[in-house]
């Protein structure tokens, strides 16, 4: 009989290149593990044995309570900058790196499992997940993928047979989470604040090898990673701005180094446009609100950039602070141009002019002023290029408000010469139809407390494709009736 190769080809750099960066650890045993979901697509990119982990063994390891061959599991170390304050030892407290593998494409995946158990780093938490915002995470995750935004991805998602107790009883559960480093601005705060400077050093160049390999041995490696990071980060925002995402806990230990958008927490689509939106139960000031992520985005690396200044120019601190802040600087102007540029392609606009960005911000303060729903807008605008604006107008309690603008939009088409019906076909490749509305996620979450998954199976199909209109899935692109009131989501739970 041969030998059935391992299920996981783990080869592990961070537990190679970076000891004292993290305590070997394993997860903690639980009653009665069992899958729940599992993401095929995802496992064939990794190159993964679908037929391997959708077993019982495949549920166990998702579950934390057997080790796959090879794996050495570990729990990382990190700081953080929490609402603002800082926090100088978190880590993972429920959460594992299983460990690395290279993916089909030759790209290195960490392998993490979050809820596993208590770890060194738990902080008197009791280290588990329960299972609604195990499945959250995996919709709002794969969603973010599906819609092209980097993001950390979900391959699996188990319940444990354990009750936790949250704000009542609750099935546990553990995500097994994909990501292309689990590097966090955090993981850099924790080993400067502790004035490690070498440890700094360590982990730059670790990162640098994991995510701009361009740069290794460089002379001016260090500022340009931090450029790297830079417009990696900026580019993710004005993703998440142009789709209507309000990440809700942007602390710097939810800010990757890679530019993957990670902890799908407290997060939430806005349904009306509104800058000041917060979800979150615990932002009571609205620092993390959806018009505010730029600003904080950018305070996030400044943080960042402080713990880089002795190497980038380790003896003349006013010339590091002058070339990081240099690099800072230009975080406004990316982001600006990112946002542009994305903002032109929702609206069927391919040239750029002077008058773009009071085109766009005109549209939005109407939208805003009358609470139009942010997604719905821009796929029935795709319609009025054809000249049929009824259903966009619709949208709108005052329509005669839009009717200026349209007039202006319009004429901007025209003067461009594109087609109405591929100018029409270009939006709808870009505006997404379908997007984790609040409700929907909301009523799948519900059911799968139950133990109940075929909406939360239906909600995962759907978001697959979310620029294919479906006929028979239309409540999926309707924002939520009055009757589900002013949404709330919740942190770490
Ligand atoms: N139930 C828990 N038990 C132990 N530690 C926890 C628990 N919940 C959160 N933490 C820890 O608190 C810190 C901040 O929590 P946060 O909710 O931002 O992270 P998370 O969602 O657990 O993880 P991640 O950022 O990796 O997605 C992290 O160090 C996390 O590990």
């Amino acid at each position: 009989m041969t030998a059935r190769p391992p299920i996981f080809q783990f080869d592990n750099s961070y537990a190679r290149d970076l000891p004292g960066f993290y305590v070997a650890w394993e997860g903690a045993k639980v009653p009665t593990p069992q899958l729940v979901v599992f993401n095929r697509e995802l496992a064939k990119e990794l190159g993964l044995d679908s037929n391997l982990l959708e077993t019982s063994e495949g549920a166990e390891i998702f579950a934390g309570v057997r080790q796959p061959d090879g794996a050495s599991p570990l729990a990382q170390v990190y700081a953080g900058h929490q609402f603002g304050g800082f926090s100088p030892q978190l880590g993972d407290g429920r959460a594992l790196l299983l460990g690395e593998i290279i993916d089909s494409t030759g790209n290195r995946k960490d392998i993490q499992l979050k809820g596993s158990g208590p770890t060194p780093f738990s902080r008197g938490g009791d280290g588990k997940a329960v299972v609604g915002p195990v499945l959250r995470e995996y919709i709002l995750g794969e969603a973010m993928h599906a819609l092209g935004i980097p993001t950390t991805r979900a391959l699996a998602a188990v319940t444990t047979g354990e009750t936790i107790y949250r704000d009542g009883p609750k099935p546990g559960a553990v995500l097994t989470r994909v990501a292309a480093s689990h590097l966090r601005v955090g993981t850099f705060q924790y080993f400067a604040a502790r004035g490690e400077t070498e440890k700094v050093r360590q982990l730059a160049d670790y990162a640098i090898a994991r995510h701009d390999p361009d740069l290794a041995g460089q002379p001016d490696r260090y500022i340009r990673l931090f450029r790297g990071v830079v417009e990696r980060q900026a580019a993710l925002v004005a993703n998440w701005v142009l789709v209507g995402f309000v990440h809700g806990v942007m602390n710097t230990d939810n800010t990757t180094i890679s530019g993957e958008t990670i902890d799908y927490g407290p997060c939430a689509f806005i349904d009306a446009y509104d800058p000041a939106a917060v979800f979150s139960s615990i932002d009571h000031g609205g620092r993390y609100a959806f018009g505010r992520q730029p600003v904080i985005m950018q305070w996030n690396l400044a943080r960042l950039a402080e713990t880089l200044l002795p190497l980038i120019q380790p003896d003349d601190l006013d010339k590091a602070v002058e070339l990081a802040s240099a690099e800072l600087g230009r975080f406004p102007d990316i982001y600006r141009a990112a946002w542009l540029n994305g903002m032109r392609a929702k609206l069927g606009l391919v040239e750029e002019t002077a008058e773009d960005q009071d085109l766009f911000e005109t549209m939005l303060s109407i939208l805003q002023e009358q609470s139009v729903d942010y997604t719905l807008f821009f796929r029935h605008l795709s319609e009025a290029a054809v000249g049929a604006p009824q259903k966009l107008r619709e949208l709108f309690v005052d329509p005669t408000q839009i009717d200026g603008w349209l007039e202006r939009w319009m004429q901007r088409l025209e003067s461009e010469g594109r087609a109405p019906a591929d100018t029409r076909t270009a939006m709808n490749l870009v505006n997404p139809l379908y997007i984790p509305r609040n409700h929907k996620v909301e009523e799948a979450l519900q059911s799968a407390e139950t133990g109940e998954y075929f909406l939360l199976n239906e909600l995962l199909d759907i978001l697959k494709a979310p620029y294919e209109e479906r006929t028979g899935f239309e409540s999926y692109a309707l924002p939520a009736p009055e009757a589900f009131g002013p949404y709330q989501t919740f942190c770490g739970t």
